[in-house]
C-alpha cells in the first residue's frame, strides 16, 4: 500500500456542541462545518477545517464524532474514555478495492463492509489491534464528478 494523504483525524466526543465551542474558542478554528447525522455509522459528525501548508483551508480535517443512539460503535470507546479523545486516523487511497485486497493479503482484520463515509466516498476500517493500536480508516480520494452509493 502506498501511504496517501491524511484526510482526517476522528475525535470522539460526548458532546459535539461542547467540542465545537472548544475548537472555535480555544483552538481558534475559523471553518467549522454544520453537524449532520450519519445513521448508517451510528454517529453525529462535524468537520473542523485546518489550513494546509499554503495557508488555504485544505489541510487535514478534525472529524468530531458523537454517538447517535445506544448501539453506536462509539459507545465502548466513550465508556472507556468519558472525555472523548483521538479515535481514528483516516488515510486516502486512489483505489479502495485494491487497498482492501492488500490489507486482507497482509492478514489485517477489516471491520465490516466497504461503505460510503462522511465525504460520500467508499471507506473501510482496519482493526486497531492489527495497526499498532490505531483504529485506521481507509478512504477513496474524492474525485470531481464521481458518485458512489452503498
Ligand atoms: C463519520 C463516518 C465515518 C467517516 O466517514 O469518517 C467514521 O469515521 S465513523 C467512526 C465510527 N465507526 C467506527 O469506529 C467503525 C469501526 N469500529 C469498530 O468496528 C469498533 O469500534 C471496534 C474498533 C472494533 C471496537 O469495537 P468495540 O465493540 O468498541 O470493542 P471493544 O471495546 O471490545 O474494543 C476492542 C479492543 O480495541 C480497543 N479499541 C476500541 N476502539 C479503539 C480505538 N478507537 N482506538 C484504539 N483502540 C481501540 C479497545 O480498547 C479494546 O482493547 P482491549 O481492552 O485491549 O481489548
Ligand atoms: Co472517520
Amino acid at each position: 500500500m502506498k501511504l496517501g494523504r491524511l484526510n482526517h483525524i476522528g475525535v470522539a466526543t460526548p458532546s459535539i456542541a461542547d467540542s465545537i465551542a472548544f475548537y472555535r474558542d480555544v483552538m481558534g478554528a475559523t471553518k467549522i462545518h454544520t453537524p449532520f447525522d450519519l445513521e448508517e455509522q451510528g454517529v453525529k459528525v462535524c468537520f473542523v477545517d485546518t489550513p494546509g501548508a499554503d495557508g488555504a483551508m485544505n489541510g487535514t480535517q478534525i472529524e468530531l464524532i458523537e454517538p447517535l443512539g445506544e448501539n453506536s460503535t462509539l459507545a465502548g470507546f466513550l465508556a472507556k474514555n468519558p472525555l472523548g479523545g483521538q479515535h481514528h486516523l483516516c488515510f486516502e487511497v486512489p483505489d479502495i478495492a485494491e487497498a482492501r485486497s492488500e490489507f486482507e493479503a497482509l492478514g489485517k482484520r477489516i471491520l465490516g463492509p466497504t461503505r460510503i463515509g462522511a465525504h460520500g466516498t467508499p471507506i473501510f476500517f482496519v482493526h486497531p489491534k492489527d495497526m499498532g493500536g490505531m483504529l485506521t480508516e481507509i478512504m477513496e480520494t474524492p474525485r470531481e464528478g464521481a458518485h458512489w452509493s452503498n
